[in-house]
């Protein structure tokens, strides 16, 4: 879908950069705008094609920057700035322009008492679990009964970790982290948290943001690579409030749709890899396992999902990276954490970790990729399940690669991504009719109600559903 509304601006250095769009209320970001690009070799089968890929965005600013960087490897204080809750607060910004950055992230259940109402957030979002239309208004009952169902599987894996998910944590770190950074580079900003599934809520940032008359925004999603399920729903969420709002919806946004093609996040993720290859006795050896979360396969082929491509051409960058620091070690990409009865990407993690070990393997380090801070899939399905498993299997020697949390040259990265984006901010157009006008007409509703229902009931009693249950992978 074009929107129309979107300023191309190609970047004119080699470096590149992330992917950035305004905001417009009535498009979908994924896919809007595709041209063809020369694409890189797959980490599968190094086969040489040409994709579609979104247009990259990026500018310089016109103002110098200061290339002065923070010491240290990590920015876990909050240092320079003033912190509330799940906002970082400037004090050094003019009347005129106000600049807030908006941090977009999934979220987790700080006890194990919330990982039921998360899990009901999470399965209630029509990009998680996709209904035909006709089903929609099944979504909540869905939920409901899936969350109840999956949340003593969820407990027993947030318990392992400490009896609930570090993402708000890191993620505060990280915003402030950020703050920092923007603030020694001149460009002094408000950083906000937005969880999709839990505090705090796209909604409760939002409103700070109105609170604080910020004039300017940048929209930055924690996930390097689009997918639908993640920046996509996050960006949907941010869509339906702004355009509500005669505020927000005059308020010139950019969105920074995915970044993992960043020079400054490629060299981050390889000086992981290298560090975490020397605590090996032969690194030569090591073959680097990418697990990268999974999506359902149809996301993919029939949704138009950029995620594996992106995902794919990620691995490639950083393989041209360590191979540019002479390290060619093997290396392999798999899809972890898959959910119910439909296919999700393959290869499987735990099925790739088992034919590794048969096939004599005897050095692996697990490499996360699609997500940048700790989580319940790298602490428990990683470095307690996987590690298991591939121990089991014949592998001897196991090693994890760290989450990128608050490293300091990936956030400097972000700071950089958020400036060149800044130029680029433009404020939302208004919508067109949308879905919800449809249910408006009382017998188009009434016939919805009658045909969904009786497809919900053969669709929860099919053969697949049941197996799921028995196997429970629900
Ligand atoms: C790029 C990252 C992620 C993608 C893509 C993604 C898709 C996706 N996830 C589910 C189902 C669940 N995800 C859960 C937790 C969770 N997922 C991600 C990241 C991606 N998800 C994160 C960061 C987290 C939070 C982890 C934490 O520490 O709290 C969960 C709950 C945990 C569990 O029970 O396993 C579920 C369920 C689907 C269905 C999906 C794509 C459609
Ligand atoms: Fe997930």
């Amino acid at each position: 879908m074009e929107t129309g509304t979107i300023s191309r601006l190609l970047q004119p250095t080699k470096v590149p950069s992330s992917r950035f769009t305004s905001f417009t209320s009535n498009s979908s970001i994924c896919c809007t705008r595709t041209r063809l690009m020369p694409a890189c070799h797959s980490s599968h089968g190094g086969r040489l094609t040409l994709k579609k890929s979104s247009v990259s965005g990026g500018l310089s600013l016109h103002r110098p920057l200061h290339k002065r960087d923070v010491v240290g490897k990590t920015f876990c204080s909050v240092g320079l700035s003033t912190y509330r809750g799940s906002i970082v607060e400037s004090s050094s910004q003019t009347a005129e322009e106000k600049i807030g950055v908006l941090l977009l992230n999934l979220g987790g259940p700080d006890t194990l008492h919330d990982v039921q109402p998360f899990l009901f957030n999470l399965f209630a979002d029509p990009d998680i679990i996709r209904l035909p239309r006709l089903f929609r208004f099944l979504q909540r009952p869905l939920a409901q009964l899936i969350s109840v169902l999956r949340a003593s599987k969820s407990k027993e894996g947030y318990a392992a970790i400490g009896g609930g998910s570090p993402l708000r944590k890191i993620t505060d770190e990280q915003a402030s982290a950020l703050k920092m950074v923007l603030e020694t580079k001149e460009v002094p900003a408000n950083v906000y948290i937005a969880m999709r599934y839990w505090h705090p809520f796209t909604e409760e940032a939002v409103h700070q943001i109105k609170r604080d008359g910020i004039t300017k925004l940048v929209v930055l999603p924690l996930y390097p690579q689009y997918s639908i399920s993640t920046t996509g729903s996050s960006v949907r969420a941010l869509q339906n409030i702004f355009k509500e709002d005669s505020y927000l919806s005059r308020l010139p946004v950019a969105v920074i749709e995915s970044w993992y093609q960043r020079q400054g996040y490629i060299k981050s993720m390889a000086n992981l890899i290298e560090q975490e290859l020397h605590n090996f006795t032969k690194p030569e050896e090591v073959m680097i396992f990418f697990s990268a979360h999974g999506v359902p396969v149809s996301y993919v082929e029939n949704a138009g999902d950029p995620y594996r491509d992106q995902m794919e051409e990620c691995i490639f960058l950083i393989m041209k990276e360590l191979k540019a620091r002479e390290i060619i070690n093997d290396h392999t990409l798999a899809y972890q954490s898959r959910v119910g009865p439909v296919q999700w990407l393959k290869p499987y993690t735990d099925e790739v970790l088992v034919e590794l070990g048969q096939k004599g393997v005897k050095s692996l380090l697990a490499v996360p990729v699609s997500f940048v801070s700790e989580h319940i899939e790298t602490l428990e399905e990683i470095d307690m399940e996987y590690r298991e498993l591939a121990l089991e299997s014949g592998i001897e020697n196991w090693g994890r690669v760290p989450a990128l949390n608050c490293t300091s040259s990936f956030i400097t990265d972000l700071a950089d991504a958020v400036i060149e984006a800044l130029p680029s901010t433009m404020a939302m157009s208004t919508s067109t009719g949308t879905e919800e006008e449809v249910d408006n007409d009382p017998m188009q509703y009434f016939m919805k109600m009658l045909f969904g229902s009786l497809l919900a009931f053969v669709f929860l009693f099919s053969p697949k559903m049941v197996s799921a249950f028995k196997k429970n992978i629900l």
